[in-house]
């Protein structure tokens, strides 16, 4: 992987070359408490190590006792379920896999209607055990696999914390069971059991994506010249510090569409604290060239932009054609076209001083998404370093979560109460 600042020097907002050099020392501090965080395995940092801590045999010992396998379903949510799809959605498999990580009962009775729950294997993962969404959404899938006259329990694999209900659960019915690894938040598990039962399920190689975890984990030194996910977190946090409040993350492959949804619980949930944070926009290239791309030209100088792709992808040729003006595409491809729309944007945004950064990976393979997720995740904490917050906590999540209980009769929660005292300025339609 490589990350290219070119098109961040100079812009608006922008940096200089003296600013990086500047930074850098800034960046050696960072770097050593990260390390010293890694080397202690303290909560939080202990998730840069996974690539060395990740036990994929544990993963396949309990992945392996599935047989009749057409579909993987995972229900969980946030991270317990964004680092998985990240790699199911970027990945091919004759397995197919599916993510319950909302409960819309439409969306969940949709899925289950169509799923063949005797052939499924239901992938259910919290690391609380006690999310709502996900306890919610496990009760009634395992409704509708007795429905169907599936044994739930022969179907199920859970991977959670040591406490919690979804482990009693495991206890009681002897299911097979990961653990979540201690000290590492769910957005930062994707290289843990966490976001790699469903590839292990799917066939896909586990040891490919930690070995592109150890590529990204073995790149870490104290310079941001010398470390892609450091050059990427020092300009993310210089540019955010300059006023670029926004970050819209472009990847020019489809199948990096859902790690820019990943990317942004990341980013949000990991930096937004104390009135400061980068807000993640998820774009996705070429599609919104004919979309978000005229607000980031000529919208207010407050975003930069990410720029990622695989410098290798499928070709798929573009037939010749006499259709007036259109012959230059004949003979060429679909992938070439789609880099050079990724060049035409990158030139386009610079040619309006806006920020952006490339990222470039070889390939979105195995090894090529287990160095991304790695890189992401390394550039998160560095940026969270240089930004002096609290990178690994979520508390401002908690106010819903228990309004949202308290609504439901789930206890006394004066922020449940706070619900009925909605301000109303109503304007009725038809
Ligand atoms: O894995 P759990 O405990 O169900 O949490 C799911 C998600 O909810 C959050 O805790 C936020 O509420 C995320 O940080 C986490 O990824």
């Amino acid at each position: 992987m490589h990350v290219d600042l070119g098109n961040v020097l100079d812009t608006t907002p922008g940096l200089t070359e003296e600013t990086l050099d500047r930074l850098d020392s800034r960046v050696a501090d960072a770097h050593d408490r990260i390390a010293t965080g890694m080397a202690d395995d303290e909560f939080g940092y202990a998730a840069l190590n996974l690539p060395e801590t990740a036990d994929p045999d544990a993963i396949r010992a309990a992945t392996d006792q599935f047989d009749r396998l057409e579909a993987v379903l995972t229900v969980g949510i946030g991270g317990s379920a964004l680092g998985a799809a990240t790699l199911a959605n970027a990945l091919e498999s004759d397995v197919d896999a599916y993510f319950l990580d909302n409960v819309d009962p439409d969306a969940v009775a949709s899925l289950l209607d169509r799923l063949p729950l005797d052939e499924t294997v239901v992938n259910v993962v919290s690391k609380s055990g006690t999310t709502a969404e996900t306890l919610a959404n496990f009760l009634v899938v395992r409704e509708a696999m007795a429905e169907a006259g599936v044994d739930w329990t022969d179907r199920t694999l859970v991977t959670t914390g040591e406490e919690g209900n979804l482990r009693a659960l495991a206890d009681a019915h002897d299911l097979p069971v990961l653990d979540v690894p201690d000290g590492v938040p769910g957005r930062f598990s994707a290289l843990s059991t966490v976001g790699l039962a469903v590839p292990a399920l799917q066939g896909h190689d586990i040891e490919a994506i930690l070995a592109g975890g150890r590529d990204g984990m073995e790149s870490l030194s104290g310079s941001l010249f010398e470390t892609p996910a450091y050059a990427y977190g020092t300009a993310t946090y210089a540019l955010a510090e300059r006023g670029a409040l926004t970050n819209a993350v472009m990847p020019y492959a489809e199948s990096l569409e859902t790690f820019a949804e990943w990317f942004a619980q990341l980013w949000a949930e990991s930096l937004g604290k104390d009135g400061l944070g980068q807000t993640p926009a998820r774009a996705l290239g070429a599609t919104d060239q004919h979309s978000q791309l005229q607000l980031y030209r000529a919208g207010p100088p407050d975003k930069l932009v990410s720029l990622i792709r695989p410098t290798e992808r499928a070709e798929t040729e573009i037939p010749e054609t006499d259709l007036d003006g259109l012959a230059y595409l004949g003979g060429s491809s679909l992938g070439d076209l789609l880099d050079a729309e990724f060049e035409a944007t990158e030139a386009s945004l610079a040619a309006a001083d806006v920020p952006n950064l490339r990222v470039e990976i070889d390939r979105v393979d195995e090894r090529g998404l287990g160095e991304l997720l790695y890189a992401m995740e390394a550039a998160c904490v560095l940026y969270g370093e240089l930004a002096s917050v609290s990178t690994f906590t979520q508390p401002a999540v908690e106010w819903g979560k228990k309004a949202a209980r308290g609504l439901l009769g789930g206890g006394d929660f004066p922020e449940a109460d706070a619900v009925a005292d909605k301000r109303e300025l109503r304007i009725d339609g038809s």
